[in-house]
């Protein structure tokens, strides 16, 4: 048991913008077979997809294909646009991919939108020989192609605002399990690890211990170091009890300064000494806080399933509890475990 160490549909996607120069992610392979069917069907020299998130970007690239750069420099279009012979279209006659290299002769493009209506990008169609005809079941065709990239785009942002989603919602579940001073479980997730460790214990036919820990003395430190002081204290307390224990081990914050540690699998022996050692390693180093030096000490009560063998886990508890009154009658920075006798 270790201790507790958006997009929205519609928003544009990850994109890369020529896959066929190779620079496409995986995420592209989809949009990749997308153009190859274009270039199929229409027999054209390329498909290009372009989108208007990656223009300013794209506009300064040197690499990528001709026919992806000539898109590119194209001004955006809400609407379809065929040229059987681009030296003839009175918006791409003067294009100096039209007049100059690569001196391309038919283009077609359709828009792709996005939910929104809003313009995303286009779907073009370049080649290097002016045609006779695009017909209307052609520009059908082409349109299906740009339906076909929408999709797959809203598939894209329905994925990442459910991964985002799915994030999000385990960060909430961690810090509703989680003590924010301290980092270690909190009260209902180590009650909750107490609960599920009886269970399997009890099937294995294997002893349940727990601690219960109180600092001593914790009120005089708030009164004469301040609150915050107090609190920086049992953030150094949590991480010394931390390091006593296994990762198979819980530890949580039980109340203010106590804490709760379960060790599933353990002896009531081997509970007292993890007890003991915690014990021991507080009392033996002080801790400096604001330049103060802080000798701090804690007490413990121990209980064991070994020793209580009906015990529910509510009467553990309570059994740890009164063994911990008895440690801090005793006089404090002591362990005492809990026995049928003792009570
Ligand atoms: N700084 C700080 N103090 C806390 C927190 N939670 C509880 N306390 C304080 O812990 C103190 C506990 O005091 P007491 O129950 O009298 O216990 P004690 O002074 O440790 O005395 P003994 O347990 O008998 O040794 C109280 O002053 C609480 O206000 C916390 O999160 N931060």
């Amino acid at each position: 048991m270790s201790q507790p160490d958006s997009p929205r549909p519609g928003a544009a996607p990850a994109l890369s913008t020529d896959a066929a120069d190779g620079t496409h992610t995986r995420a592209d392979s989809q949009l990749l077979r997308i153009r190859r069917v274009g270039r199929r069907l229409f027999g054209v020299a390329n498909c290009v997809i372009t989108f208007e998130a990656l223009r300013a970007k794209a506009g300064q690239r040197t690499t990528g294909s001709a026919e992806s750069r000539f898109c590119y420099e194209l001004p955006p279009s809400a609407e379809p646009v065929v040229a059987l012979d681009a030296r003839a279209h009175p918006l791409l006659g003067e294009h100096p991919g039209v007049t100059g290299a690569p001196q391309v002769r038919f283009y077609a493009s359709h828009p792709i939108f996005n939910h929104a209506r809003e313009l995303l990008g286009s779907v073009h169609l370049v080649d290097y020989a002016a045609r006779s005809g695009f017909s209307e079941s052609d520009r059908c065709l082409l349109s299906d192609i740009a339906a076909l990239v929408e999709r797959e785009l809203q598939l894209r942002a329905v994925n990442a605002y459910q991964s985002d989603l799915e994030k999000k919602n385990k960060s909430l579940r961690r810090k509703s399990l989680v003590d924010p001073l301290l980092g270690t479980w909190n009260r209902g997730a180590i009650m909750r690890i107490l609960n599920i460790e009886a269970v399997r214990c009890d099937k294995a036919s294997l002893p349940l211990s727990l601690i219960v820990v109180d600092l001593d003395h914790f009120k005089k430190i708030n009164d004469t170091y301040g609150h915050p002081a107090g609190d920086q204290v049992l953030v150094r307390i949590a991480s010394r009890l931390r390091a006593c224990i296994r990762p198979q081990e819980a530890l949580g914050r039980y109340g203010g300064e106590e804490f709760l540690i379960v060790l599933p699998g353990s002896s009531s022996q081997t509970a007292a000494a993890v007890a003991d050692r915690m014990r021991a390693t507080i009392a033996a180093q002080p801790e400096l806080i604001n330049d103060a030096t802080l000798n701090l000490s804690i007490s413990a009560g121990v209980a064991s399933t070994d020793l209580f063998t009906t015990a529910t886990t509510e009467e553990l508890i309570s059994r740890a509890d009164i063994a911990l009154y008895a440690a801090k009658d005793g006089g404090r920075n002591r362990v005492v475990l809990a026995t049928p006798e003792s009570t």
